[in-house]
């Protein structure tokens, strides 16, 4: 890392003990310099915390054996450089501390005397810091806890002049205010029906009070019918007022704030929405997530977790990450976008029966997906597709999209620079394999899903295609054919166990940049109720074979939780389309025996 020009330094009081504190542009360190019982190290410092050994014979144990190296090998090891070393361990054991600016959420001036100045938080100040430091000001900051959970955690620091104590609060606040990608407005809609219709307290109760600590202005809207927040966004909304959209609610709530902000964006820019080849002009406005819903598919593939605190603080902090995102359409007339699951068969069987039981709430899921695996419907149609051969990864790799994923970089680069050439021969019905760059199958399917990202989330952590990529232009499709009950069984089951789901010989996966689907019995236009029709065709089929299991001729598409019109569509994905207040996964820091947050 470059080195950046120290800012601040001071000795200041910390907990009773005596701290050096510096502020550089880009870290807040502190480090106990002194006290009583140990002695003060002569300037010896050192990036990161030394990972050793505990107890103090394991130390020495261990820095004699580094100082051997070094006076074997260069003969600099002298009686001052291993006493350095020691002293170094020992006064830095717990106490050398590193915050990141980019993570500081806040800092505010203490009255000593009466507690806190500017939010409202009252502390009682010790009694002997306060007689001998009686100027205090306190830092709040990112702590990571367990699971890719955020915390805010409070500093105090106690200064022996309030000239001193002002210059921190003001060149911390300028700082902060440097940091141009956070948010300062922020339009809020919260839908207070969504998962244990939670919404509403989640966001006054752990939200609010964080957005106000981060000086972060909101304009909120507690939704009172579907669609309200897409259609507010689409139409009314005063965009320019603010710098993101957060929605409190689930996967179907977050899909309400793509199709206002892409449709909206879309309308400024006069694209049509109903050409499928139309390339799509990115929605500049980012869009944040605190989860309150039933799935949250999207908030725990994106953060690692489903946790309103971590959301919201990712939210403050300014995060941006782009994210592919699905036009569905029939018949060149355009249905809906997508941003996690497409699922014919299994997961669209599921969610027409799910929504009949919505009061059952998150357990409606479980409830339907038995129901639905016991019925064991499958179906006949055309999967044809247009395989994104150009491009870096495989649904098969080990490696998984993580945050500044390296894939996603490159693969948004390669679609920016050179769009994938749309393939205009029509891919009818046949017996080819390829036809004009598409590869066409046909079968019966218990499932056909596309998963544009991984579709992590509590039911099955490492989601429906574990491999697959936030921002890299394709979705992976996932094409499950008619097997027995046990096998499809044990296809679904390691969804939830470290074992490869894609590894069956009736299960196969391609990564796409396009695909259709024709049902084999195809309705025509005007026929437009996908329920009539499956009945009509019900008998049909049973004519045609007389040996079936009498499954329905179609299915629905399970679009990200809404159930699509029509069985016939095409899909395309357009690279990086809309941008969330995320980072994605964060590899989990090895956390050996350190506290957090990260320690200098
Ligand atoms: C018999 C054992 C079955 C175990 C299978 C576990 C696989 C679970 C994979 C779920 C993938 C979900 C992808 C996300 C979809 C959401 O958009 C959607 C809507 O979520 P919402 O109700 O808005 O939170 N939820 C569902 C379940 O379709
Ligand atoms: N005020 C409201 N009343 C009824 N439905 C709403 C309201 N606000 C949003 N919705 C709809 O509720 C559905 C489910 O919302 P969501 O927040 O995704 O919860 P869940 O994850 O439980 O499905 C969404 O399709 C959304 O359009
Ligand atoms: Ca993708």
């Amino acid at each position: 890392m470059e080195k950046q020009p120290r800012l601040l330094a001071s000795q200041l009081l910390l907990k009773n003990s005596l701290f050096e504190v510096s502020l550089n542009r880009v870290l807040l360190t502190w480090k106990e310099i002194a006290t009583k019982k140990k002695r003060v190290s002569g300037g010896i410092h050192h990036p990161f915390k030394v990972a050793g050994p505990r107890s103090a014979a394991a130390a020495l144990a261990w820095i004699a054996s580094l100082c051997r190296v070094n006076w074997m090998a260069h003969n600099l090891a002298s009686e001052f450089f291993f006493m350095s070393w020691l002293t170094f361990f020992i006064t830095s054991h717990g106490t050398s501390h590193g915050v990141s600016v980019s993570e500081i959420l806040a800092v505010r001036e203490l009255d000593v005397d009466c507690g806190t100045k500017d939010d409202g938080r009252w502390q009682k100040m010790p009694q002997k810091s306060t007689e001998a430091y009686p100027y205090a000001f306190t830092v709040s900051y990112v702590e990571r806890a367990w699971q890719h959970r955020w915390r805010c955690s409070d500093v105090t620091f106690h200064c022996l002049e309030g000239a001193l104590c002002q210059q921190w609060v003001q060149t911390i606040r300028e700082q902060l205010t440097a940091l141009t990608s956070r948010p300062k407005h922020l339009l809020v809609y919260i839908n207070p029906y969504g998962g244990k219709q939670q919404g509403e307290r989640i966001y006054e109760q752990k939200v609010a009070p964080l957005f106000t600590l981060a000086s972060i202005s909101t304009h909120v809207i507690v939704t009172e019918h579907a669609n309200h927040a897409r259609d507010h966004l689409r139409t009314e909304a005063e965009l320019k007022k603010y710098d993101g959209v957060v929605c409190v609610g689930g996967d179907g709530m977050f899909s309400e704030m793509v199709h206002g902000l892409v449709s909206r964006t879309q309308r400024d820019n006069g694209v049509d929405q109903n050409s499928p080849e139309e390339k799509l002009v990115p929605c500049t406005l980012r869009i944040g997530i605190i989860p309150a819903g039933s799935t949250d598919c999207i908030c725990y593939a994106t953060v690692g977790i489903n946790d309103p605190v971590t959301s919201a603080l990712h939210i403050i902090v300014g995060d941006a990450q782009p994210m592919d995102v699905c036009s569905v359409h029939h018949n060149n007339t355009f249905l809906r976008y997508s941003v996690s699951l497409l699922g014919y068969g299994f997961y669209g069987d599921m969610l027409a029966d799910s929504e009949r039981k919505r009061w059952m709430g998150p357990a409606r899921y479980d409830f339907s997906g038995f129901k639905t695996f016991l019925t064991h419907h499958y179906y006949e149609g055309t999967v044809s597709f247009l395989p994104a051969t150009d491009i870096l990864g495989t649904p098969r790799d080990k490696t998984r999209c993580r945050a500044g994923c390296f894939i996603c970089q490159h693969n948004g680069q390669l679609y920016s620079e050179d769009a994938p050439e749309i393939c205009e021969t029509d891919p009818d019905v046949s017996d080819s394999e390829y036809k004009g760059g598409w590869r066409v199958i046909r079968g019966k399917f218990l499932a056909i899903n596309a998963a544009s990202m991984s579709c992590a989330c509590p039911r099955s952590p490492k989601g429906l295609s574990p491999a697959a990529h936030l921002a890299d232009g394709t979705t992976d499709l996932i094409l499950v054919r008619k097997c027995s009950r046990f096998n499809f069984l044990r296809h679904l089951l390691r969804h939830t166990s470290k074992y490869d789901q894609f590894d069956m010989t009736f299960v196969e996966v391609h990564r796409v940049r396009r695909f259709r689907f024709t049902p084999r019995y195809c309705q025509s236009d005007s026929e437009l109720d996908l329920r009539e029709n499956g009945k009509r065709l019900f008998s049909q089929i049973c004519r045609d074979h007389p040996a079936c299991s009498c499954s329905p001729a179609y299915s629905s598409w399970n679009c990200d939780g809404e159930i699509l019109p029509h069985a016939a569509i095409e899909v395309g994905v357009h690279c990086q389309l809309i941008k969330l207040f995320v980072r994605g996964i964060e590899e989990q820091p090895v956390f050996e025996d350190l506290p957090s947050p990260c320690v200098v």
